[in-house]
């Protein structure tokens, strides 16, 4: 089945969602509102590509298939909860978790490979899904305690043969024998699940697969052999269910790709009682603890716009820590925190998208452009005028919506990424 849709989801809060649409429509996107998230478009008219526009570099939209999006949509964890992705490159899915459980939320993002784990960490960058942390292992035996995660999202490596449209070559890279070890280390990631999962917590198993093996099978596998109870699914607004392929599955999401999207496989599992997290013992951390107080930075930069956490010199970057973080991880797992800038002596300067410093009301010296060609050019390197007192950076704001930090030379403003 040829799949030509195309869709993206806006990354901002409900208040900005008109700025961001302005941003895209003044560019010559047209799109049209998903029915089954607030946040997701359909593309209808793409002028250029859409990753090019300055919504996407800028982190304010992020091009994901439609069918992507449902698992964690599916999980579903409220404000403030913390959430574990097992399997988390590029980091399509990390992304909406981070906007599910918001500021106070945390999700912790897993991925063993070196180059995807590069990737992951610029994706969540772009988004700046500052309530994040990134660690590198093969999940299935990540040095993490038991018992101590309500939610997790599993969404193993498997054969893609729901994405025969975008890797036409899926079905014979994987078909017959070759897919039984995807089959066992997703046994092994789903058992690590349980272990990690909270008595009463929430694991949601997805594969972009249509075969049986991936995913019913999977799925018996994981309650008839691992104890897990199946939680029986919503059915998402817009998209087409397919009959589950052995008895006993209700509420498992077969999506079929008719619809539009990729074929996908989506199950809600739940561990049997209830129990509150247990969090290891933490030890002190490597780098050094930044004392904000005693900081010299830009006076653009506004520090209680972050979320519960502290701020470390690693090597002369500037890296947040997200409370949650510091309060979770065991003092032998190696993760990392979210990099905002550079630290020279005491010294900070914010990197050039890190948003998440601007105040929401533009200080003074901010620039606010009020259309979009202003901002395209200083993105594309033109200067424009600024007021020649003060110097920079400052803040950028297309209309009222934060985008990030700009340079100001003189009585310029010049866009650098340095
Ligand atoms: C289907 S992709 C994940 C897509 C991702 N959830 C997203 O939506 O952007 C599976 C990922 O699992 C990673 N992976 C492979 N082996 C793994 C393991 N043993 N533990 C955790 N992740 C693994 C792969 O490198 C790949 O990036």
């Amino acid at each position: 089945m040829i799949n030509n849709l195309r869709t993206f989801r806006l990354v901002c809060s409900e208040k900005d969602i008109p700025a961001v649409e302005e941003l895209l429509r003044s560019q010559g996107f047209e799109f049209s509102p998903e029915p089954f998230y607030s946040m997701a478009r359909r593309l209808e008219k793409e002028p250029f590509p859409l990753g090019d526009s300055l919504a996407s570099r800028f982190g304010r939209i992020y091009i994901q298939d439609r069918s992507s999006m449902l698992p964690p949509l599916m999980l579903n964890p409220p404000k403030g909860a913390k959430v574990l992705d097992m399997c988390a490159s590029p980091g399509s899915k990390t992304g909406i978790l981070a906007r599910l459980v918001g500021r106070d939320g945390f999700v912790l993002a897993s991925e063993p490979s070196k180059d995807r784990l590069a990737l992951l960490r610029q994706n969540l960058r772009r988004v700046q899904a500052i309530n994040s942390a990134t660690v590198s292992y093969e999940s299935q035996k990540i040095p993490l305690p038991s018992n101590g995660w309500e939610y997790i999202l599993l969404d193993p490596p498997c054969s893609g043969w729901g994405t025969i449209n975008k890797n036409p070559k899926a079905m014979d890279l994987w078909s017959g024998e070759k897919t039984l070890p995807l089959i066992a280390l997703q046994r092994q990631l789903l058992a690590k699940a349980f272990d990690l999962l909270t008595p009463g917590g929430n694991v949601v198993y997805s594969t972009c697969t249509t075969n049986v093996q991936e995913n019913e099978e999977q799925t018996r596998f994981a309650v008839e052999e691992l104890g897990f109870e199946l939680v029986r699914l919503p059915h998402p607004e817009g998209f087409t269910i397919a009959e589950p392929l052995l008895p006993n599955m209700d509420g498992v999401l077969r999506v079929d790709g008719s619809g539009g999207g990729q074929g996908f496989y989506v199950c809600g599992l739940r561990k049997p009682g209830n129990a509150e997290p247990e969090y290891p013992e933490t030890a002190p951390l490597p780098g050094q603890k930044l004392n904000l107080k005693k900081l010299d930075y830009p006076e653009a930069i506004d520090f209680s716009a972050l979320p519960d956490g502290e701020l470390y010199d690693f090597k002369g970057k500037a890296m947040f820590l997200n409370r949650h973080a510091l309060n979770m991880l065991p003092p032998n797992i190696r993760w990392q925190g979210y990099p905002l800038g550079k630290i020279s002596g005491n010294k900070f300067r914010p990197n050039p998208f890190a948003r998440t410093l601007l105040p929401e009301t533009p200080a003074e010296s901010a620039l606010v452009l009020e259309n979009a060609e202003d901002l395209a050019k200083l993105f594309s390197g033109q200067s424009l005028t600024a007021p020649a007192k003060g110097k920079g950076p400052v803040g950028l704001y297309f209309k009222q919506l934060l985008l990030g930090f700009t340079g100001k030379k003189g009585s310029r403003f010049i866009w650098t990424e340095k």
